[in-house]
Order: C-alpha cells, then sequence, then structure tokens
C-alpha cells in the first residue's frame, strides 16, 4: 500500500482536484472510491466534521477541504509546483481558487438546480463572476501563465462539470461570444494529458446530473405546495 491514500467519490470535482494535483506531481497513491449514499467508517473516522470527499491521508493522519489538501501537497511534494514563487502571484493564485468556491460555485449551482426566477438569479450572479475571471486569463494561457497551476486545478471544474450543467439545463454560461477567452481555458485545459486522463465520462456525469436536477425540482414543487 502507498503511503498516500485518497478517498473520492467518481464523480466529485473536489476530488478530481486532488487526482490532478497528485498526478502532476507524480505521487503515488492509492484511492478509496466512496459510496456517499453509505459512507465507509473509515471516511467518517478521517473527516468526522464534514463528512465529504476528498479526504487526502498520508502516513495515517488525515487532510480534508479539498483547497486545504492542494496546499499541503504543494507543500509536501516540491517537484513541479503548482503555486509561483513570488508571494503576490502566489496570492493572486489562492485568491482565484477561492473565488471559485466562494462566488462561482453557489450561482452555476443555483442554475443546475432551479427554474424561472431563482435560475434567472442564477444566471446573473455566475455571469458577473465569470466576467472576472475571463478578465484575470487576458494576456495567459492558463490562470497559472503558461502552465496549468493552483487556480487552474482549483477551477478546473468550470471545465468539465460545468459542461455538463450546460448539457443538463441547455444553457450556456460560458458562451465564446460573451467569454472568448474562458472558453479557450475550457478547451485548452483538459488538453493536458494528466487532466484528459483523468476525466470523469461525460456520459455518466449527464446521467447523475440529470438526476440531482430532477430531484431538486421535485422537492422545490413539494415546498411550493406545503
Ligand atoms: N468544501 C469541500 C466540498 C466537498 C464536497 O462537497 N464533497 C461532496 C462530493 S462533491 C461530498 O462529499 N458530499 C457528501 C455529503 O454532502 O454528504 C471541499 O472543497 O473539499
Amino acid at each position: 500500500m502507498a503511503e498516500v491514500k485518497l478517498f473520492r467519490s467518481w464523480s466529485s470535482s473536489f476530488a478530481l482536484r486532488i487526482v490532478w494535483a497528485l498526478k502532476l506531481k507524480g505521487v503515488p497513491y492509492d484511492t478509496i472510491f466512496e459510496d456517499l449514499s453509505s459512507k465507509s467508517s473509515l471516511l467518517l473516522q478521517y473527516n468526522p466534521i464534514h463528512k465529504k470527499v476528498p479526504v487526502l491521508v498520508h502516513n495515517g493522519k488525515s487532510i480534508v477541504e479539498s483547497l486545504v489538501i492542494l496546499e499541503y501537497i504543494e507543500e509536501t511534494w516540491k517537484q513541479n509546483p503548482l503555486l509561483p514563487e513570488d508571494p503576490h502571484d502566489r496570492a493572486t493564485a489562492r485568491f482565484w481558487a477561492q473565488f471559485g468556491d466562494d462566488k462561482v460555485f453557489p450561482p452555476v449551482l443555483d442554475v443546475l438546480r432551479n427554474e424561472g426566477k431563482e435560475q434567472e438569479e442564477g444566471i446573473v450572479k455566475a455571469k458577473e463572476s465569470l466576467k472576472y475571471l475571463e478578465e484575470e486569463l487576458k494576456g495567459k494561457k492558463f490562470f497559472g501563465g503558461e502552465k496549468i497551476g493552483f487556480a487552474d486545478i482549483a477551477l478546473g471544474w468550470l471545465a468539465h462539470h460545468e459542461n455538463v450543467f450546460e448539457e443538463v439545463t441547455g444553457i450556456t454560461l460560458i458562451a465564446e461570444d460573451e467569454f472568448p477567452l474562458l472558453s479557450e481555458w475550457r478547451k485548452t485545459f483538459p488538453d493536458a494529458p494528466v487532466i484528459k486522463e483523468n476525466w470523469p465520462p461525460r456520459d455518466k456525469l449527464v446521467t447523475k446530473f440529470q438526476a440531482i436536477r430532477e430531484q431538486a425540482l421535485v422537492q422545490k414543487l413539494k415546498m411550493a405546495e406545503k
């Protein structure tokens, strides 16, 4: 058994960040696939507060929360750095990673889970945030500059999961004419072999998120009837 273990689910975009980072750095690890509808006692033991994946276990000690895990990986395995050397550039990369989770992910989920007014509001908010990311990509191939870095990995779900959400909802948030740089990045990012080789099957994701959307809409209907 490798000294590094990753608890993940097949579809989690947060867990994919860790897969990509470990692969980019060439760190060998074992994978434990969790069924999130019946979590293992080990997962609950390693992540008793959030009870979520991903969890990284290194030499028997657990690290949770994907952005914290990314930092841990960067500090522990120095090869192929994901963060630049300059402190301001490092802070900037961390900022965009966090911005994605705080300001892009929630409205994008609102678009997936809603219809009507709430969905419209989600679209407006998501696009407001996406404009900042478009701006940040000016003059760069990746958020990390010439190569994939910390913020690219953190925002990778925009290239993959968000693309699937667009198919499920029929709503294109990242249109080529509105977000040309982000659209280009969405094509370039998964071209990197490490990213491409670790990309969950699109059809399976579409089915999963179709079900999540339907469930959310039924739930809303039930709440409205109460
Ligand atoms: N903020 C967490 C989010 C992780 C997360 O939401 N994981 C989901 C899978 S995508 C999960 O484990 N869900 C199980 C649950 O909520 O019970 C991170 O960045 O690691």
